[in-house]
């Protein structure tokens, strides 16, 4: 009896096996597809590409690939990711190529684990909700709202600074920003400004944050388990505050213009709270993670280059002169901080807080000569297109003032992407990042406690090692 239970058993695995098997070797049996390694059925190359950002350096994982199997220092090459045969392009002609394609050649994609933790996003990844998310939000970035907010930021930045950095010799620099742009979102987005109650909410995220690009095994203990789990209860919480707004809507106590919530239920039409929720809470992750880990970064290389420091310490005295006392920042001065600006986009061109993401092919096409079949996906990689020699010189060296003049070559600067995809909210993320530069550099002098250089763990945005320690001190 027992022989028999194992032989069924060992025949089901094996049977298993031969169909994933087949299946694999199927998706790369296509004539003329690009060079590269195929590997196991299902994980394929999903642990080298993960550990790569791990260890710091998530362009080695396409940089010794394009190497390997392309002649020149852009190209195209196979692998298989996260479940998926893909084609990774690279470079300039690459990035152009798929944004100028968008809902033509291909569509945006996201791996398996998002879908499973935001059920909704099979929906909200389509073309029709993209557009209508990117509908509602344009209204939301448009230049007279973002004046506005300049004054809301400068007020959150103020209280930030004051209770958490100021009367202290030394923190950890990274759960602070992320405090600081949680907040922005949480007082933007949803009129949320009880210290107590955005703690907790950001406790949640923090978690679904760090399961959305884990490998989606939903075991007890993992990392996906818990984002699933942490999930549930934001919607939970979430769609409690929907519910209370509908409400206060109904009985005319707010207005579209109060925040992002307000303004999708006012033009969105019937939509289940749980989606509504799951748009809300993408939004808030996409919008504050990214943000302060520029933040983040900008204080580590402000630390390792006082030449720097002192430059956008001149140009905030510069427009902190030309104010009364008390005097809180606006949009107007914002346009003054050319300098710094410059500092946060070479922070982003080493630094890109996503160093890359998916299409799915939507036809067969050829690209650089080769065939991409229908249903492959396609990864464009920021990170690798900026360390890339050809595109900016000593790719390693932080140089703002590559950015002076006209700047880096089209396709070749991409964190925020590029196309009809491209992030909606570069301007508010520009906005709360000059806003924290200022309110930081007016303040404070500070030096790393660990002085060599950082090391950055790509899990599966780019982070400090430790967090970033600082000793800091009152400015003179
Ligand atoms: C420094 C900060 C930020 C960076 C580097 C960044 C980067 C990106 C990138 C690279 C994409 C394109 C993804 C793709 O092509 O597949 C994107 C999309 C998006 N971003 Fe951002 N982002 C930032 C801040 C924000 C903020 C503050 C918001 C919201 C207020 C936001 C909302 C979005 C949304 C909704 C999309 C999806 C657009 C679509 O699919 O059509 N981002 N972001």
């Amino acid at each position: 009896m027992y022989m028999t239970i194992i032989f069924l058993l060992t025949c089901s695995i094996l049977l298993s096996f031969l169909f994933l098997l087949r299946k694999h070797l199927s998706n790369f049996s296509y004539p003329n597809l690009p060079p590269g390694n195929t590997s196991f059925p299902l994980v394929g190359e999903s642990f080298s590409f993960l550990s790569a950002g791990r260890q710091g350096h998530p362009e080695k994982f396409i940089t010794d690939r394009v190497r390997r199997f392309s002649s020149s220092s852009s190209g195209v090459f196979k692998t298989h990711l996260f479940g998926s045969p893909t084609a990774v392009v690279t470079g300039a002609s690459g990035n152009k190529f798929l944004f100028t394609n968008e809902n033509k050649l291909v569509v945006s994609w996201w791996p398996d684990s998002v879908n499973k933790i935001f059920p909704s996003s099979t929906q909200t990844s389509s073309k029709e909700e993209a557009m209508k998310l990117r509908m509602l939000l344009s209204q939301f970035m448009k230049p007279e709202a973002l004046r506005r907010y300049a004054s809301v930021m400068d007020e959150v930045a103020q209280r930030h600074f004051e209770t958490e950095w100021a009367n202290q010799d030394q923190l950890i620099v990274f759960p602070l920003t992320k405090e600081f742009t949680f907040s922005i979102a949480c007082r933007l987005f949803l009129s949320l400004d009880e210290p107590g109650r955005v703690r907790k909410l950001e406790e949640r995220f923090n978690t679904v944050a760090i399961g959305i690009f884990s490998i989606p095994i939903d075991l007890p203990g993992t990392r996906f388990n818990r984002a699933i789990k942490a999930s549930r209860l934001l919607r939970k919480e979430v769609s409690a505050i929907i519910g209370q707004r509908k409400e206060e809507i109904k009985a005319g106590k707010a207005s579209a213009e109060q925040d992002i919530l307000s303004h999708m239920l006012m033009s969105i039409g019937e939509t289940k709270d749980e989606d509504l929720a799951d748009k809300i809470i993408g939004l808030l992750i996409g919008g504050h993670d990214t943000a302060s880990i520029v933040c983040t970064f900008i204080v580590n290389y402000l630390a390792e280059f006082p030449h720097v420091y002192q430059r956008v310490l001149q140009e905030q005295k510069e427009i902190l002169n030309e104010k009364k006392e008390e005097e809180g920042l606006k949009w107007e001065d914002i346009e003054k901080m050319r300098y710094s600006w410059n500092v946060a986009c070479e922070v982003m061109r080493l630094v890109p807080p996503l160093s890359g993401t998916f299409r799915e092919a939507i036809n067969h096409f050829s690209f650089e000569g080769f065939y991409i079949p229908k249903g492959w996906k396609l990864y464009w990689s920021d990170i690798a297109t900026h360390m890339n020699p050809d595109y900016f010189p000593e790719p390693e060296r932080f140089d703002p003032d590559r950015f002076e003049g006209s700047g880096p070559k089209p396709y070749t600067y991409v964190p925020f992407g590029g196309g009809p995809r491209m992030c909606p909210g570069r301007e508010f993320a520009r906005l709360e990042i000059l806003i924290f530069i200022h309110n930081l550099v007016k303040r404070f002098k500070w030096e790393k406690v660990f002085p060599k250089v950082t090391k950055i763990v790509v899990d599966p945005l780019p982070i400090p090692s430790k967090g970033l320690p600082i000793r800091f001190f009152p400015q003179s």
